[in-house]
């Protein structure tokens, strides 16, 4: 059964960080980013969170995925129908970031077996390898990041994020370093793969082309969350099917590397 992940009346603020001694006219303001906010993530579903620079999109994903805490409100992961706190999420979620944040001292084979090493995975090597042919990059196991391209490095970090199968995967602005082509390229290779590990992705962006590849699409502005777009019904899906269908058909390298995740 799928899980999912729930945030019930919550709100952020960032609060006057300034010690007690300090007076009153050096001490900053209050930021609230949003209050009361409702928002339910499921398994296997793509999302989307777009809105002004600033509104608080990297802070809710924050939220979300447990690795912050909201000033008030709850948030839970619901597994199995056993409800927990996010904090129970740690060891099933990917995360994937506009700098790829890569080791650079560590080869693209041994970034992607890294999380799997830490797990105690023996088969973390032979793992990797099999994530290194997914995102296109066999050939390039024993290169480090610095001599890899910004896709390239994009798809180590893909594959990092799949590697040891979390049930959900966090993207923030993950082609805001790429050209518009590879931007197109990666953000294909991400949906499918997350789509074939049924891993739940939720996306920040400003960009309109990566948000609409996402089922359900978000806008978060002046502390307000709407849901602006969705494409959960039957008949949606199976359009869905149907173009990547006919997107396959045509197999080009990168639409062969999409297909085979
Ligand atoms: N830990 C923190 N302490 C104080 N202020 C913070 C903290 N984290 C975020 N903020 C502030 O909260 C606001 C929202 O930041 P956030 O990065 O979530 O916005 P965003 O919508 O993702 O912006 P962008 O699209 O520019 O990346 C910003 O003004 C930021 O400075």
């Amino acid at each position: 059964m799928p899980c999912s992940i729930e945030l019930k009346n919550v709100s952020q603020s960032f609060g006057n960080l300034a010690s007690n001694n300090m007076t009153s006219e050096s001490k900053s303001p209050t930021i609230t980013l949003f209050e009361n906010l409702d928002l339910s993530i499921s398994q296997g579903q793509s999302y989307a969170i777009t809105g002004p620079s600033g509104a608080g999109k990297s802070s809710l994903l924050m939220l979300l995925s447990g690795l912050e805490k909201p000033s008030s409100g709850q948030g839970s992961f619901i597994n199995d129908k056993h409800i927990s706190t996010l904090d129970n999420l740690r060891s099933d979620i990917g995360f994937i970031f506009q700098q790829f944040h890569l080791l650079p001292e560590l080869t693209a084979l041994h970034n992607i077996a890294l999380p799997l090493k830490l797990r105690g995975d023996k088969q973390a090597i032979s793992k990797a390898r099999h994530w290194l042919e997914k995102v296109g990059l066999s050939d390039r196991a024993d290169h480090k990041p610095s001599q890899l391209s910004g896709g390239e490095q994009q798809r180590v970090a893909i594959a990092r994020a799949l590697v040891f199968s979390p049930k959900f995967i966090f993207a923030d602005e993950p082609t805001g370093n790429l050209d518009q082509h590879n931007a197109n390229e990666i953000s294909d290779i991400l949906f499918a793969c997350c789509q074939e590990n049924n891993a739940g992705l939720i996306i920040v962006t400003h960009s309109n082309a990566l948000a609409s590849k996402a089922q359900n699409i978000y806008s978060l502005a002046d502390g307000a969350l709407t849901k602006t777009s969705s494409r959960n019904s039957a008949g949606d899906q199976q359009t869905e099917k149907n173009a990547t269908h006919d997107l396959t058909k045509n197999l080009s390298t990168n639409e062969r590397l999409v297909a085979s995740c």
